[in-house]
């Protein structure tokens, strides 16, 4: 059949006549030129075949578009639906794949031929188009096309570590490391970072492409590939293009771990800042091969001295929050050793009466401290003997009513019908042999404190009474209507369970809860034995003044024997056995009686004498030597007060000089 072209006379070299001739032109134009009718070419000229890897007069009546690039094929066919009118020409970029299966990039000019010549000669419109090989120029501009967007990507990421809190520098590289795979098209990216063991280091980010397993993140043995990790870890940028075959021979584990996880190229960049190498990352190839040319590579090594800063970064602020921490936490116990040492210093100062530096006593003080400026009431429970009175008074001395005497009542001294007139005063003929009016204690110590000594003892028809002073500072003096009102700050003790006596309803809980706004344990001695010597050496050197007697040592088995005793009664017992002490000690050493004590140490039984006698003078020491009355000595022992007496002369028991 004869072709097209030939209708057009245009494939015959016998025709053309004159180098002027335009089929000459077309024979040996460098661009390829074709001429193509119903998608079909009729003439291609040698430059276009040879663009198309054929022999030119070959390729006519071949479908135009089977020559072009399959991913084009769509964009072109609608190009072509909107070629314009005749004379007008439309302009595009394509690929042709030429019979090699090679594409060629290509820049086509087209036009319309509606001429009457085409058209007598042919049932529709021809296409003229020239098309030149633009491949060189267009590889050349997708690599730079790329180059820029890879720069545009490393500085967008380089951007986002800039002023990056510290917090967030992880998640930033596991960001990074994902933008960084997708647009390398690698498979697997993975941080590793060096630590203080040589043995292991630490996997801290990986991202994987779907289909891939990441790195398990943790610690991770240098033994499982130890070529590898000590090549990255002397500074070296490891490129393995072809796995296996690049390994070099001793590389038998990473061998073995490449080919179970399918790596078949990988590039490590060392991690470098501040003249430290902190690790590296690892890009990690395990569907074709790393083709990445040196420049690539270069440019990694930028953004992994990025990651490495913004880590050191990290790291820095880590020791730095670290020593934050450190140096609050050694500020606060300085400013407790602070404290302690001034609460000390004042304890000295301020408490001198009380002596003891026991961790018992050394809390009581600053209890004792804490509430003294307050007006608020305070119970001060234990043992007898172990110090309550003198507590209350030092509270009233570091109160604001110093100025004025604590006020003392104890209240197992008074006889029951006393108390209420000794306390709240009482009118002129208030009751049989008042003939006169009396200040009450309340009224005395207005504006300063009352110490309620033994308030467990005070008689329950009169609770009620107190109560209201204590609640609201009002009452009124015995035999009178007038209701007065003072300014008391209460200070109550006891050596009483007030709890059991309310339970045993002889004392009123409203009054207790009232009283027990800040409860004060007073430890006994034998609960601090650390204060027996300096208590001893300060009754000594009381004593020693008092009696002209100078005491220079106290034998270590006497100073150990005072320490292991149990002291019952407290600091009082052990103040009275000073005493005896001193009186019969001759010489300047002290000698001390333990068997006169309320119970020895060693385990000597006491004969009934004995305990007699310290029983009876622990319950008068107990009742302030009250003989008669209710809670008296007499009643607590349960036998006659006359019977006591006789009991006392018969142990040579007096009360000692006020
Ligand atoms: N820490 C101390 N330092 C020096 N002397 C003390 C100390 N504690 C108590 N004393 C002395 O011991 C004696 C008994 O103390 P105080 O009368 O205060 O005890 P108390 O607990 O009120 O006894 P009671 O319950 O029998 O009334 C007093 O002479 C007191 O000065």
């Amino acid at each position: 059949m004869e072709t097209n072209s030939s209708l057009y006379g245009l494939n015959s070299q016998a025709e053309i006549d004159s180098p002027w001739d335009a089929r000459l032109l077309f024979e040996r134009s460098p661009a390829g030129v074709y001429l193509a009718q119903e998608g079909r070419l009729c003439y291609a000229n040698p430059a276009m075949g040879d663009l198309l890897g054929r022999n030119s007069e070959t390729i006519t009546d071949e479908s135009l578009l089977s020559f072009i690039h399959p991913d084009d094929r769509d964009t072109i066919q609608q190009n072509w639906n909107q070629t314009p009118g005749h004379g007008e020409s439309i302009r595009f970029l394509t690929r042709m794949v030429r019979t090699d299966g090679s594409v060629a990039s290509v820049e086509v000019m087209e036009s319309r031929l509606d001429d009457e010549l085409f058209l007598n000669e042919c049932c529709g419109p021809v296409r003229v188009g020239v098309m030149i090989d633009v491949t060189d120029a267009r590889e050349a501009d997708i690599e730079i096309q790329e180059r820029l967007s890879f720069e545009q990507l490393l500085a967008n990421l380089s951007a986002g570590f800039v002023n990056l809190p510290c917090d967030q520098v992880h998640s930033r590289i596991n960001t990074s490391l994902e933008a960084l795979v997708q647009f390398l098209g690698n498979d697997r990216s993975t941080l590793v970072e060096f630590g203080d063991d040589d043995e292991q280091v630490m996997v801290s980010h990986s991202y994987a492409v779907p289909g891939c397993d990441p790195f398990e993140i943790g610690p991770f043995q240098v033994a499982k590939l130890p070529w590898f990790i000590n090549q990255f870890r002397s500074g070296h940028l490891v490129f393995v293009r072809c796995i296996p075959e690049d390994l070099p021979p001793d590389a038998e584990n990473e061998r073995v771990h490449c080919q179970q996880q399918g790596v078949i190229s990988n590039v490590t960049i060392p991690l470098k800042a501040g003249g430290e190498l902190l690790g590296g990352l690892t890009f990690a190839f395990m569907k074709r091969r790393c083709e990445w040319p040196r420049e690539i590579v270069s440019r990694l090594e930028v953004i992994g001295g990025v990651f490495a800063n913004a880590l050191l970064r990290y790291r820095n602020d880590q020791l730095l929050q670290k020593t934050i921490s450190e140096n609050q936490r050694l500020r606060h116990q300085l400013e407790q050793d602070n404290l302690y040492l001034r609460e000390q210093a004042v304890l000295k100062h301020r408490h001198g009466r009380i002596v003891g530096h026991s961790d018992a006593i050394t809390k009581v003080l600053a209890n004792v401290e804490r509430v003294a400026t307050t007006d608020a009431p305070v119970l001060l429970t234990g043992e007898t003997g172990t110090g309550k009175e003198l507590l209350a008074q030092t509270i009233h001395d570091l109160s604001d009513r110093k100025n004025r005497p604590m006020v003392v009542v104890n209240c197992a001294s008074l006889p029951a019908t006393l108390i209420e007139s000794e306390l709240f005063g009482r009118a002129a003929g208030a009751y049989t042999g008042a003939a006169s009016a009396a200040v009450g204690r309340f009224e005395l110590a207005d504006g300063s404190t009352l110490f309620l000594d033994e308030i467990g003892e005070f008689p329950m028809e009169l609770q009620a009474k107190l109560l209201r002073v204590l609640q609201d500072g009002r009452f009124e003096r015995l035999g009178t209507a007038k209701t007065l009102s003072v300014d008391v700050r209460i200070i109550a003790a006891t050596n009483r369970n007030l709890e059991e006596a309310i339970q045993k309803n002889l004392f009123r809980s409203d009054l207790f809860y009232r009283l027990n706004v800040f409860p004060i344990h007073v430890p006994p001695l034998r609960d601090r034995r650390d204060d027996i010597p300096p208590l001893t050496w300060a009754f000594v050197e009381a004593f020693g003044q008092r009696m002209g007697k100078q005491i220079k040592s106290i034998p270590r088995r006497t100073m150990q024997q005072l320490q292991d005793h149990d002291w019952p009664g407290n600091i009082r017992e052990l103040s009275n056995t000073i005493e005896r002490a001193m009186i019969l000690t001759v010489g300047d050493n002290l000698q001390v009686d333990m068997l006169t004590t309320s119970q020895n140490s060693t385990n000597r039984q006491r004969t009934l004498k004995e305990v007699e006698r310290d029983q009876i003078l622990f319950v008068l020491e107990k009742t302030g030597w009250r003989i008669r009355g209710k809670g008296a000595a007499a009643e607590r022992l349960d036998i006659k007060p006359t019977t006591l007496e006789a009991r006392m002369a018969k142990h040579g028991i007096k009360r000692p000089t006020q």
